[in-house]
């Protein structure tokens, strides 16, 4: 469904991603994962048109994407940091991204509800808590029920009630591609079913969950990646 092929972006000096290549196909539910600055954003961002590789190719669907955005329909991005127009109210912001996506279909209003957003419509972006601004993020990725959801640290700054219940519905959503970061691997273990680590812009690896799990004859998933990285 994605693949990338040999992605290059240097900000400066810095080789922010070095040669990276992957495919992630329909059904698959990925996690990026590695150190603060190995690219893992960049690398997203590549995918979402937000950053343009100085080389190498992505496709969607075996479409370059580069000068096209039709794609970015089929895909929900839940950013690390929201950003929103300080004095619209959570209302209103739900408001203009609908008119602005101007989809016909049925809106996925699963977590409006369950993070009780419907409440609040009313109060202003700039009086939300980082965790409320995160339920919104999370509720404008999921509302046009894409065939993509990504997901960078989707739980950073979630309460534990609000992180149960972002997990279920990213398992409910199986059968979409869905590739997510996250520093904390314990809240990965249900969901993901592959795992890419990144370092220094690098793709250290890419395996599925069960080839780490059976390499390394560990269960949990952070004990299986921290055996892969003692190699
Ligand atoms: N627009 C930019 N201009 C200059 N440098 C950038 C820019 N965006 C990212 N970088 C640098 O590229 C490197 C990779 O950043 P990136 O945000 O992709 O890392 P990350 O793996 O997502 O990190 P984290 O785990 O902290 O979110 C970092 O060194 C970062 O400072």
């Amino acid at each position: 469904m994605i693949i990338a092929t040999n992605i290059t972006k240097q900000f400066g000096k810095l080789k922010a991603l070095d040669n990276v290549s992957t495919s992630c196909k329909e059904g698959e539910c990925i996690a990026l994962i590695g150190p603060n600055g190995c690219g893992k954003t960049t690398l997203i961002k590549s995918i979402l048109g937000m950053v343009v590789p100085d080389s190498g190719v992505i496709t969607f669907r075996g479409k370059d994407i580069k000068n096209q955005w039709e794609y970015r329909d089929e895909i929900g991005y839940m950013p690390q940091i929201g950003r929103y127009p300080d004095n619209m109210t959570i209302g209103q912001v739900l408001d203009m991204i609908k008119n602005i996506r101007n989809k016909k279909t049925a809106l996925d209003e699963d977590l409006i509800e369950s993070f009780l957003l419907r409440e609040i419509l009313d109060k202003r972006m700039k009086t939300l808590s980082g965790g409320t601004r995160q339920k919104v993020s999370a509720a404008l990725a999921f509302l046009f029920n894409p065939a993509v959801l990504i997901l960078d640290e989707p739980t950073a700054g979630l309460d534990p009630l609000a992180s149960e219940i972002l997990k279920e519905k990213i398992i409910k959503e199986k059968g979409k591609l869905i590739l997510i970061t996250s520093h904390i691997l314990s809240e990965l273990d249900d969901v993901v079913t592959r795992i890419i680590y990144m370092q220094d812009g690098k793709l250290l690896f890419n395996k599925s969950i069960e080839d780490l799990k059976q390499d390394t004859g560990e269960v949990k998933l952070a004990k299986a990646i921290a055996q892969v990285m003692k190699i």
